[in-house]
Order: C-alpha cells, then sequence, then structure tokens
C-alpha cells in the first residue's frame, strides 16, 4: 500500500522551518491504519524471537505500540512525559527537533531479559528513541527491535541506532 497517501505534510507546524508529518489521515483510514499494524506485525515476526514487551513513546507511539502488542500477543509499556506515571520510575531526557523532553517508565514494569520492541511514529532526531532505549536497558530489556512508521532520514536518527535493529516503513 502506497501509505505516504495517508500522510499530510504540514508546512511551519509547530514552528517555523519544520515539515509536520501528520499521520492522522492515515489512523483515520481504517484499511491504511489496519495495513501498518499489520506490516509492523510482520516485522515483528520476521525477528525469530518471542516479544514480551512494545514500548511506545507518548502520545503518537501509542497508537501503533498497542494495536501492534496485541497483534504480536505482547504486552504495552507506556513511556512517558513527565508527571502522568502515578508509581516509582526511571527517566531519561532528550533533545527534540522542536524542544527538549523527558521519558519516564514504572520502574517495574520491564523485567530483566525480557525481549522488548521499541515502536513509535517517527523517528527524527532519533532523541526519544535514544531515550527509551536507555529506560528499558536500565531495567535489565533486551532491545531486540525498533520499528518506526516514518523515519526522516536528513536528521540522521539511525546513527544512534547504530547497534539495533531498525526498521521503518517509510522514508523522507
Ligand atoms: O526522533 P525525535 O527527534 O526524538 O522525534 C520523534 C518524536 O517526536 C514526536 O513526538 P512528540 O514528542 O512531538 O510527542 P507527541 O507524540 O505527544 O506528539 C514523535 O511522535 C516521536 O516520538
Ligand atoms: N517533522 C515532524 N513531523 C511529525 N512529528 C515529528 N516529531 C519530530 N519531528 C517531527
Amino acid at each position: 500500500m502506497d501509505f505516504k497517501k495517508y500522510i499530510e505534510d504540514i508546512k511551519d507546524f509547530p514552528e517555523e522551518g519544520i515539515i509536520f508529518r501528520d499521520v492522522t489521515p492515515l489512523l483515520k483510514d481504517k484499511e491504511a491504519y489496519k495495513e501498518s499494524i499489520d506490516t509492523f506485525a510482520k516485522w515483528i515476526d520476521g525477528l525469530g524471537v518471542q516479544v514480551d514487551v512494545v514500548a511506545g513513546p507518548e502520545a503518537r507511539g501509542f497508537l501503533f505500540g498497542c494495536p501492534v502488542a496485541y497483534k504480536v500477543n505482547a504486552g504495552f509499556v507506556p513511556v512517558r512525559k513527565p508527571g502522568k506515571l502515578p508509581r516509582e520510575t526511571v527517566s531519561a531526557s532528550y533533545d527534540l527537533e522542536y524542544g527538549k523532553n523527558e521519558v519516564h517508565i514504572h520502574a517495574d514494569s520491564i523485567k530483566p531479559g525480557e525481549n522488548v520492541v521499541i515502536i513509535d511514529d517517527l523517528l527524527a532526531t532519533g532523541g526519544t528513541v535514544e531515550a527509551t532505549i536507555q529506560l528499558v536497558e536500565q531495567l535489565g530489556g533486551k532491545v531486540v527491535g525498533i520499528a518506526f512508521l516514518i523515519e526522516l532520514e536528513a536528521l540522521k536518527g539511525r546513527e544512534k541506532l547504530k547497534d539495533y535493529n531498525v526498521y521503518s516503513v517509510l522514508t523522507y
């Protein structure tokens, strides 16, 4: 399927100079959304390992991570912005293409030795996923794969992920 048909390019959002890749038209289209989830799941099946956990960064990572977790019979761990998780967390901070942020996961959410796949809608500078990897590994999880719907190649996020198995459905 030509998924790019379902991605809207918005100039100068949320700041001048950024082309925002909006996935909401894809989410709205039942066939495109389903096929995108199936595409992630097929890639995960091809890894040949039982995935225990899918971890997805707030908020758009939930939109893809949760249905993929369901499909591959794994649990889902939300990677959240500060002040959202009610129990003890571990955290890491990072720079965004626009701005700065911090991510948290519950300290008991991943057990040592569990196989984890990280899913997000988009790879830009790689800051979010790098921070997410740090959290998973701090808890003893093994990052067996990382997948995005969209990779913005010019921002070279993949260079931060050299040691990992990385997949993107679409590149720009
Ligand atoms: O590779 P990076 O430079 O880290 O950028 C990619 C991240 O930026 C976006 O999330 P954002 O923080 O805008 O939050 P949202 O999902 O809540 O909109 C996107 O969903 C990725 O998580
Ligand atoms: N250009 C972009 N479009 C959509 N989400 C993003 N997150 C970081 N950069 C982005």
